[in-house]
């Protein structure tokens, strides 16, 4: 199969995001030639049933709760070891008992030292819908995260083109999986708009600098149109930063960092979910 990486890419990328998708290039050349992707798309269709990802966001706001996507990962370049041991059935199951909606599950091993065992440890321990964190580039890696029984994937806009992003799209909507798009900013979130899904993740974290900053989400979050479902994401810690990511708008939350690092994480969890 041809993996060469499209000519299109998108011209100026933040310097780490540029490093990690280009290592991303290698490691799909590599993968895909030890599982072609016809044989991946077969393991794909047999993954078993998808869990409904978007609607189990919207029933929990539905009945006034927070739709939390609470995050399983080890390490991240900004925060280094997160949490050690590092259990995914475990933090799965205490999510799903605080009353989250979904997990995200970091699958990117150079930089998150995430593995497709931690997806799918965590998504048989529980219920919930999982999310496949990855940096998606292409459409084997699409099928590859079906194949491992995730219901949905993160599509980066600041890393792809349009066209990379929609043909992306196409193949999750074929597989049934639900889309979340990533954006950091008003042209981002433009771009964003024109694919299908209604997910539209804001991330508080700058790619430059690696910062996070909650104002992002409401600047941003306001101007995602009623049909659509904003996703604060990065840096929320506290029921308070809950609070003002809801007022302004985005009763959806994408939370890790915070949570791994408690002892406790079904109560810190269930503090946020309830936070709303
Ligand atoms: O750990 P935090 O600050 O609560 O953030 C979670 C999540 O938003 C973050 O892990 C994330 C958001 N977008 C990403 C893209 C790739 C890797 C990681 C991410």
């Amino acid at each position: 199969m041809n993996v060469a990486a499209p000519d299109t890419i998108v011209p100026v990328l933040p310097d780490t995001l540029a490093r990690i998708i280009e290592e991303k290039w290698v490691e799909v050349r590599e993968r895909s030639a030890a599982v072609p992707q016809a044989e991946m798309e077969r393991r794909a269709a047999d993954a078993g049933p998808q869990r409904d990802f978007t609607g189990a966001l919207c029933h929990a706001v539905a009945e006034g709760r927070i739709g939390l996507i609470a995050e399983i990962k080890r390490a991240s370049p900004s925060g280094g070891l997160i949490r050690d041991p590092f259990s995914p059935a475990e933090l799965a199951r205490s999510y799903e008992a605080a009353g989250a909606a979904c997990l995200s599950v970091l699958t990117d091993t150079p930089w998150f030292q995430g593995t497709s065992e931690h997806l799918i440890e965590a998504r048989a321990a529980c219920k919930l819908p999982v999310l496949r964190k990855d940096f998606m580039i292409h459409p084997w890696q699409v099928f590859e995260s079906r194949a491992m029984g995730a219901d949905a994937i993160l599509l980066i806009m600041a890393g792809l083109s349009d066209a990379q992003a929609d043909e992306l799209e196409e193949v999750a909507r074929s597989l049934d999986m639900a889309v979340l798009a990533e954006v950091h900013d008003e042209r981002e979130l433009e771009r964003a708009l024109g694919l299908e899904t209604r997910l539209i993740g804001v991330n508080n974290r700058c790619l430059k600098r690696l910062v996070t900053d909650i104002a992002t989400t409401e600047r941003l979050a306001p101007l995602v149109p009623a049909d659509r479902i904003p996703v604060a994401e990065s840096g929320i810690r506290t029921p308070e930063d809950v609070r003002r990511m809801a007022m302004a708008g985005a009763r959806c939350i994408l939370v890790g960092e915070h949570l791994l690092r408690q002892p406790d994480v079904e109560s810190a969890a269930r503090a946020m979910v309830q936070a709303g």
